[in-house]
């Protein structure tokens, strides 16, 4: 199962191999992207997942566990899931292999962070926590250097795109008729409790105040065709507030299309000799 290394037609230089845990809608959206230069040669998806997802992947090995792939890829990606940081998260650093995550909200498991940064030490991979959907992260972890005081995330999207989540037992999404705040609390609460949509609130706690001292608001609102994220920092370095509108992606309202796109950066600096 050891993927063949293959030729760059631009450059003629063997090209660097990429595993990807999950294959959904980001996962697609990043494959159609792939830079040149970079190949996918690895799929791990669930042993019982759907067989859609496994037509989009004739002639890409699937495995279902990341021991089960003889080669060496230059780079994974998790585009999965917080349950697909949880179980290959550990086998993917202990192989000394790069792992870049989009669903930094595990992190919040307290007892997952600590095995991850161990299998990260002993097995000399690194663990690289993508900017997701939300712009802003380099400055908020360059303000932390100078000290911090006060740090608040907001998350806003049509009732499409909470559908499925935590947000059901909170507030009726069939019939809310304005934009309405249905969670506020911790970011550690939130990443726990919105796996699939509140990942970016983990990733700014852990940029900048830490998980429990970032607060979150989570907003449905009926009017909005767009994911919205705003954070609004304050410290040493002064104040910021940013706001992005994003695009979801077409085949899952909860992700926006920006988070794959951070998916994709994260491809392209693995080859570049400059890296922004
Ligand atoms: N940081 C950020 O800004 C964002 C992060 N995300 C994260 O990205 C994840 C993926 O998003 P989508 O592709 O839109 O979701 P999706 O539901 O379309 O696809 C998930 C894929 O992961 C696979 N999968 C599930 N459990 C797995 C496991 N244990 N091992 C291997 N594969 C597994 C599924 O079979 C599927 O292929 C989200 O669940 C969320 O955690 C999503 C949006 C933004
Ligand atoms: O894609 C988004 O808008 C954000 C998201 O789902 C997450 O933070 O998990």
């Amino acid at each position: 199962m050891t993927a063949q290394r293959n030729q760059n037609p631009q450059s003629g230089a063997a090209s660097r191999s990429i595993m990807m845990i999950g294959y959904g809608a980001m996962g697609r959206e990043v494959h159609r992207l792939l830079p040149a230069g970079l190949s996918l040669d690895w799929v791990v998806l669930p042993a019982h997942s759907d067989l859609s997802e496994r037509q989009h992947l004739r002639d890409i090995n699937t495995v279902s566990r990341v021991d089960q792939c003889a080669g060496r890829p230059d780079l994974v990606l998790e585009c999965a899931g917080q349950a697909g940081v949880r179980e290959h998260g550990v086998a993917v650093l202990e192989r000394g292999l790069d792992l870049a995550v989009v669903s930094v909200g595990a992190l919040a498991d307290e007892a997952l962070h600590k095995r991850l940064e161990e299998a990260a030490r002993k097995g000399g991979g690194r663990l690289i926590l993508l900017s997701g959907a939300i712009a802003g992260i380099d400055g908020l972890a360059a303000a932390r250097e100078g000290g911090l005081d006060e740090v608040t995330y907001e998350s806003r999207k049509a009732p499409r795109s909470w559908k499925g989540s935590h947000a059901e037992n909170l507030i009726n999404l069939d019939t809310v008729s304005s934009a309405t705040v249905f969670f506020e609390g911790t970011a550690a609460e939130a990443a726990r409790l919105f796996p699939a949509n509140a990942n970016v609130a983990a990733t700014v706690g852990l940029a900048g105040v830490g998980l429990e001292a970032t607060t979150v608001k989570l907003t449905v609102d009926p009017h909005t065709a767009t994911n919205t994220h705003r954070i609004h920092a304050r410290g040493r370095f002064g104040e910021f507030h940013i706001e992005l509108n994003g695009r979801p992606l077409e085949n899952n309202p909860k992700t926006s299309t920006l988070a794959a796109l951070s998916v994709v950066r994260a491809c392209r600096q693995a080859l570049a000799p400059i890296v922004i």
